[in-house]
């Protein structure tokens, strides 16, 4: 595992849900050892809890986190992100990289609040980079080397898949597969509750439904058939899943989940303001 460690020294500033999940997976996937990488959390009195959570030290100083990073992972709500770039811009080692999770956020933002040629690649992950499943579209600013952008998918890389995508289309991600964990994550909890009321005990209705979904998407992504393909090959002539279907196309399900995407895209681009 050691020859594959980045030894890189890592600071992700504002170790809440997603920094926290990224900084965690990144130390687990073995890519980076814990020694090198610092966190920072906007409270005080949180800083003991998640330094013994996430292994790592975590503090509320942001520019002494920054100070030595040749990494700085930006995991603020993008309403803080700018001022935190701002506030960090005057100790960026020559050849830092900032990468920004933040939904919404442009690289030519944070490029103005750093105040000069600095490096910025915008990320949007997900959670289930917590188990290492998770992807990540990156889109690289201005004054980003190729060998940066190689970084980014190597940290990214270990926690599940990337994709490299225009900076136009990053809001298009955020819709689908940043927020998209959310909307499996309640499709997981109705399905389940559908096994509960044909009379499965919870506990296996929510291994069966959970299954259900990795399995599905296993097969889309292994198999590389439609999964128009996949649904026809499910379903018998006259049989149970085309009664079930009929079920989902009278909810409107496929609308309902294309506009989920939109909604979500369309929140992206408002919050850019
Ligand atoms: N949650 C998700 O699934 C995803 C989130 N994102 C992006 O990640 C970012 C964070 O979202 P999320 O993790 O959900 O939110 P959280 O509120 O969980 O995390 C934000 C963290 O930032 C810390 N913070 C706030 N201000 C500062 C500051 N000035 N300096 C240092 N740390 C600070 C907070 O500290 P404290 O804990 O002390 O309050 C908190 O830990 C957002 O920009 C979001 O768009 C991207 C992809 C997916
Ligand atoms: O809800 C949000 O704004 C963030 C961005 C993508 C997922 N969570």
């Amino acid at each position: 595992m050691s020859e594959n460690k980045l030894k890189l020294r890592v600071a992700v500033l504002g170790a809440g849900k997603m920094g926290g999940i990224l900084l965690q997976a990144f130390v687990k996937s073995g890519l980076l050892d814990a020694t090198d990488v610092t966190a920072t959390v906007l409270h005080e009195s949180r800083t003991e809890e998640l330094s013994a959570k996430y292994g790592v030290t975590v503090t509320t100083d942001n520019v002494e986190a920054a100070r030595n990073a040749d990494v700085i992972l930006l995991g603020v709500k993008p309403m803080f992100i700018l001022s935190v770039v701002k506030q960090i811009a005057p100790v960026l080692k020559p050849g830092a990289l900032l990468v920004s999770v933040a939904a919404s956020i442009t690289t030519a933002a944070i490029e103005g609040a750093a105040g000069g040629e600095v490096a910025v690649i915008r990320a949007m992950p997900n959670t289930p980079s917590q188990v290492l499943a998770g992807v990540t579209a990156l889109c690289a600013g201005r004054f980003v080397q190729d060998e940066q952008v190689a970084v980014a998918e190597r940290l990214f890389g270990a926690v599940g898949r990337t994709v490299v995508v225009a900076e136009r289309l990053m809001n298009a991600v955020t819709g689908l597969s940043g927020s998209g964990p959310a909307y499996v994550f309640i499709m997981i909890e109705a399905l389940a509750e559908g096994g509960v009321n044909v009379g499965l005990p919870r506990d296996v209705a929510t291994v069966l439904a959970a299954q259900t979904v990795e399995g599905a998407a296993k097969m889309v992504l292994e198999t590389g058939l439609h999964p128009a393909a996949l649904k026809d090959m499910v379903t018998t002539p006259n049989g149970t899943t085309v009664a079930g279907i009929l079920a989902l196309e009278e909810g409107s399900l496929r609308a309902t989940l294309i506009n989920a995407v939109k909604r979500s895209a369309e929140r992206a681009a408002e919050l850019a303001g």
